[in-house]
């Protein structure tokens, strides 16, 4: 049987770049989460987003931006924010189509940053 990839069963950069948009609908409706990205540029963002979806699903990337602890420093994040900001991300998955099992893996993947998110609260 063939043994797809998380990038495959997340859809490939098509439908990745596609859960990016719905994840960052779903943040631009959340007024706990909204303010952190006042300052932020949303295209780039977005870019951001989905190279690193990508590379940590076995995708043809390599992540290029600043590393996960930088790139939150002094924010404010608290746990509250995590949670909800992953809550959004599944659903954003969901939304796109992508199955349970692959939805979890990804959380999988990404749910070890937290300790590198949160180093510089
Ligand atoms: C596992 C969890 C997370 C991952 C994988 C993640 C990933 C990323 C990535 C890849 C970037 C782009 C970095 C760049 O290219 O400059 C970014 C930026 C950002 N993240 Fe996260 N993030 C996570 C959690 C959070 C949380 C919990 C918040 C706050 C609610 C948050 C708020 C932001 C903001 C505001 C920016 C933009 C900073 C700027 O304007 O330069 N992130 N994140």
């Amino acid at each position: 049987q063939h043994q797809s990839t998380l990038y495959e069963r997340l859809g490939g950069q098509t439908n990745i770049d596609a859960i990016v948009e719905n994840f960052l609908y779903r943040v631009a409706d959340d007024t706990e989460l909204v303010g952190f990205f006042a300052n932020t540029n949303i295209d780039k963002l977005a870019a951001s987003l989905g190279s690193m979806i990508c590379d940590v699903s076995g995708g043809p990337c390599h992540y290029e931006g600043p590393p996960m602890d930088r790139a939150h420093q002094h924010m404010g994040v608290k746990d509250r924010h995590f949670n909800r900001l992953v809550e959004h991300l599944d659903a954003a998955l969901a939304a796109e189509g992508v199955a349970l099992n692959a939805r979890n893996a990804l959380l999988g993947q990404l749910a070890p940053m937290y300790g590198d998110v949160m180093r510089y609260q």
